[in-house]
């Protein structure tokens, strides 16, 4: 049985107020970094989003610092096994704790997670003297960390390109390395504000480091005594400026947001400003203004912002805005291939997602609005966010497997409900 969505929005006009749970990219860093710390730093506003509570449930367990994690299964003969189900950078995050702890564990995750690769990641970890091995594909989990880690250099150099995810790991365990690290980028770094938020929260933590040209130094050092206050996620934050692109008129305020956040999905702010939508910050968050406007941006690169990719794509097929995409290559090893389930789900409105290498295109020339609107979710919690905007536009949307929100913003529905839209769950076969 599989519980579905049925979205619907009588009239245009939004207008309210919205309280989102914290980012659940700083979160995981900060439980990560609390982890480390042997309880010297504290995480504040840990954030509803399921992977970071499934996260704080394994590092926060009783026996303390993932030394026996709450949800496995351990006996003196057996390592403890860790299920991180879809959460990537708790996958990743924690492949880099588990490589410097003692215990044996084997890391495990959803079928999707048996997808995503980790070779980058545990090659690292290798170099640096961690006991790693493979349990079923070579390069994807699950992994046995084995423990007994022995520092044998403090040079390694990853690939840039793949996942910012990797480097994001390597640098948090980098103060408790004996000899520290000194992390050489090879080519082109992707997701390039995720490392800045990484090192950001750990200077908050008291974590020095020196970044010059492509090389990211964190010698061996000790954390501060402090708290790491988790701001609210920007990336659900998106969902509610498509919205507003797609109203006819909307007055939003989303509490708790401020300009100066770490988190480079912040830049909504400047990408709805194209689609008429001004924000202004003040009472303590964020002010959303609709103003009509012409759309003029035909080119947008999500290299530094991947997860907006879907709500902006989504926004510019509603609006038949033909507009041309870059940097979505990190899109296919994400929570689904996510270029393929944009233009499978944009085909139901006649709408294409032309590939042309690393170009993208909308065509809107066969856009058509129906009178109801399936959308698969496929496991991608932004798969269903990203579309629930149409709503303003399409009459009646069925989203298969509702709860799928819950990996980031667990509040999804009732928000939007809150906010005047029909939600009904309803029971299907599946
Ligand atoms: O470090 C992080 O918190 C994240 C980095 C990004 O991944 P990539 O670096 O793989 O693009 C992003 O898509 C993900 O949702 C969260
Ligand atoms: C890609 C995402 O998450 P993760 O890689 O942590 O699974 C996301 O939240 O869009």
């Amino acid at each position: 049985m599989m519980q579905n969505i049925i979205l619907k929005r009588n009239n245009k006009l939004i207008n309210g107020t919205v309280n989102l749970t914290g980012s659940k990219s700083e979160c995981n860093r900060a439980l990560i970094i609390e982890a480390l710390s042997n309880g010297k730093v504290k995480v504040e506003n840990v954030s509803d989003a399921a992977d970071a509570v499934l996260l704080a449930g394994i590092l926060r367990s009783p026996v303390g610092s993932g030394q026996l994690a709450a949800n496995t299964l351990s006996t003196a003969e057996c390592p403890q096994i860790v299920d991180i189900g879809p959460a990537g950078t708790a996958m990743r995050f924690l492949t880099a704790y588990y490589a410097i702890q003692d215990d044996e564990v084997i890391l495990t995750g959803s079928k999707r997670m048996k997808e995503r690769p980790i070779g980058i990641l545990v090659d690292a970890l290798k170099v640096l003297g961690a006991n790693i091995e493979y349990e079923e594909n070579q390069g994807y989990p699950p992994i046995k960390l084995k423990g007994s880690f022995e520092q044998h250099t403090s040079k390694i150099s990853i690939k840039g390109n793949i996942s910012s995810q990797y480097i994001t790991a390597l640098l948090l365990i980098a103060a408790r390395l004996p000899f520290g690290l000194e992390l050489h980028i090879e080519g082109e770094l992707t997701s390039r504000p995720y490392v800045e938020m990484t090192l950001a929260m750990l200077q908050s933590a008291n974590i020095q480091h020196t970044w010059q040209g492509n090389v990211i130094a964190i010698s061996n050092q000790e954390f501060a005594t402090t708290s790491l206050h988790v701001e609210p996620d920007w990336s659900a934050a998106s969902y509610w400026y498509a919205i507003a692109a797609l109203a006819d008129e909307a007055e939003l305020f989303l509490t708790g947001l401020t300009p100066y956040s770490l988190q480079g999905d912040s830049v909504i702010t400047e990408i709805m400003a194209n689609f008429g939508i001004t924000s202004q910050f003040k009472d303590g968050g964020v002010h959303l203004l609709k103003e009509v406007k012409p759309l003029s941006r035909k080119i947008f690169d999500m290299k530094e912002c991947p997860d907006l990719a879907q709500t902006v794509i989504v926004v510019c097929a509603a609006l038949g805005h033909e507009a041309t995409f870059t940097g979505l290559e990190t899109l296919k090893i994400k929570e689904t291939d996510r270029v393929l389930a944009l233009q499978t789900e944009l085909a139901k409105m006649g709408v294409k997602l032309i590939e042309k290498g690393q170009v993208y295109k909308l065509d809107c020339s066969e856009r058509f609005i129906p009178e109801r609107m399936f959308i698969n979710t496929y496991h991608d919690h932004r798969m269903a966010m990203a579309f629930a905007p149409l709503a303003l536009i399409v009459p009646q949307l069925e989203f298969e497997n509702g709860p799928v929100v819950e990996k980031s913003y667990p509040a999804f529905w009732t928000d939007l409900e809150k906010l005047g839209f029909e939600v009904e769950e309803i029971v299907v076969e599946g």
